[in-house]
This record gives structure tokens, C-alpha cells and sequence, in this order.
């Protein structure tokens, strides 16, 4: 069974509080969100393996750790997700990026795949899936299985906000995958909000409302 960590680190709640208000104009709620987004990237990459290699420093050679795991590839869910991909790779620099396009019918809550593109050989690459919010968790299930049908094998989701019932979906369609979050919130509302939540992420993100 994959992980489920709530990444409670006091500056990640700090900064979690400050786009939760609904006074948060979209300036401050995109950089804020990078912010985070930059501060679990550090978390999420605790587990990342290392190796050992020999440095010549301007005192003698010695023996020193690099990382040695598979190349990172970071995965936002368009729209929302691309608000955490620059925090990402302010840590990963050198990763690629691959991009899922997916909305939500407002009346369903069923999600609906618009776009994917993806650096080739996912089988030998690490993704971390980013996206604000895991609500009823049906974009998350879907983005893993495109992935997955991709031959991806690690899969990591990182959000900011989740609710019960989509880490619950989630772990429950997908249980290999490690799945983190800021925060665990209450529940969802007859709209398919979680709450208290923080709005619609897209729409804070980018001025759409
Ligand atoms: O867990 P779920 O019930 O699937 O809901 C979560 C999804 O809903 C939001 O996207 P939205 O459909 O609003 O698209 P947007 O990012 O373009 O605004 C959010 O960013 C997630 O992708
Ligand atoms: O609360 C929610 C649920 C889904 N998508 C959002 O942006 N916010
Ligand atoms: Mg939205």
C-alpha cells in the first residue's frame, strides 16, 4: 500500500491559511500557492535514493552522495495544477514536465480528459502528479490511469486540499501510489466542494470568476 502523508510542516499550514481566505486576490493566491507547492516538493522528496561518488574538492577526493533515483517528471492537471509546477521545479530543476487536461461537468462531477502530453519512457521515471484540490477524487483516478496506461510504474499526487472521500477513492482505485496533502479537510458539499476548503483553485489561480 502506497503512503498517505498530511504535510503539516508549520509553514506549509502558515501559507495554507493565507489562500484559504477569501480576501486572497489572485496575485498573492498564485505566488502563495507556488510557495507551498515549492515547500511539499521538499517533503515528497525525503525518500528520493542516493548513491555514492567520489568528488575531488580543492582539499582531497572523497567519497559523497548523489541523487540516484529515476528522472522526475512533474504532471500538473490543467488548469489548476499548473499553479504548483513552477514551487516544483524551483527544487527539481531538471525535471520534465508532462501535462494532463481535465475538467469536471459541474452537474456530474465526472471528470472528462481533454489533453495529454508526456515525455516518452514513463516506465523508468518518477511522477509527481500536481493538482490544489482532491475533491471526489475522479480527476486524480483518472490522471493515474492515463499515466499508468502509459507504462508509468512510480506515481506520487501531491495536492493542497483533500477530502476524505477522494484520498478514499483515490487509495482505493490506485493503492501502489503515494498519495500527499497539506491539509485534510472536512467533507464535500452537495456541489462537489470540499469544505471549508478554498474556492475553485482554477478559478483563483487564473482571475476566471
Ligand atoms: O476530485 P474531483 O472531484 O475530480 O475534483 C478535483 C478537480 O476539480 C478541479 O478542476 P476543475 O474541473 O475545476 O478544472 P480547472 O482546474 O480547469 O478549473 C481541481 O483542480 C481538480 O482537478
Ligand atoms: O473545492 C473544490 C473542489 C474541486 N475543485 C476545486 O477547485 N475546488
Ligand atoms: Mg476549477
Amino acid at each position: 500500500m502506497g503512503k498517505f502523508e498530511i504535510l503539516n510542516h508549520p509553514l506549509i499550514q502558515h501559507k495554507l491559511t493565507i489562500i484559504r481566505n477569501e480576501e486572497c486576490g489572485t496575485r498573492e493566491f498564485r505566488q502563495v500557492v507556488n510557495e507551498i507547492a515549492e515547500l511539499m516538493a521538499y517533503e515528497v522528496s525525503r525518500d528520493m535514493p542516493l548513491e555514492d561518488v567520489e568528488v575531488k574538492t580543492p582539499v582531497e577526493t572523497t567519497t559523497a552522495k548523489q541523487l540516484a533515483g529515476k528522472k522526475v517528471v512533474v504532471v500538473p492537471i490543467l488548469r489548476a495544477g499548473l499553479g504548483m509546477v513552477d514551487g516544483i521545479l524551483e527544487l527539481i530543476p531538471a525535471a520534465k514536465v508532462g501535462h494532463i487536461g481535465m475538467y469536471r461537468d459541474e452537474e456530474t462531477l465526472q471528470p472528462h480528459e481533454y489533453f495529454v502530453k508526456m515525455p516518452d519512457d514513463l516506465g523508468n521515471r518518477e511522477m509527481i502528479i500536481v493538482d490544489p484540490m482532491l475533491a471526489t477524487g475522479g480527476s486524480a483516478i483518472m490522471a493515474v490511469d492515463a499515466l499508468k496506461k502509459r507504462g508509468a510504474q512510480a506515481i506520487k499526487f501531491v495536492c493542497l486540499v483533500a477530502a476524505p472521500e477522494g484520498v478514499k477513492a483515490l487509495r482505493e482505485a490506485h493503492p501502489d501510489i503515494d498519495v500527499y496533502a497539506a491539509a485534510l479537510d472536512d467533507h464535500l458539499n452537495e456541489d462537489g466542494y470540499i469544505v471549508p476548503g478554498l474556492g475553485d483553485a482554477g478559478d483563483r489561480l487564473f482571475g476566471t470568476k
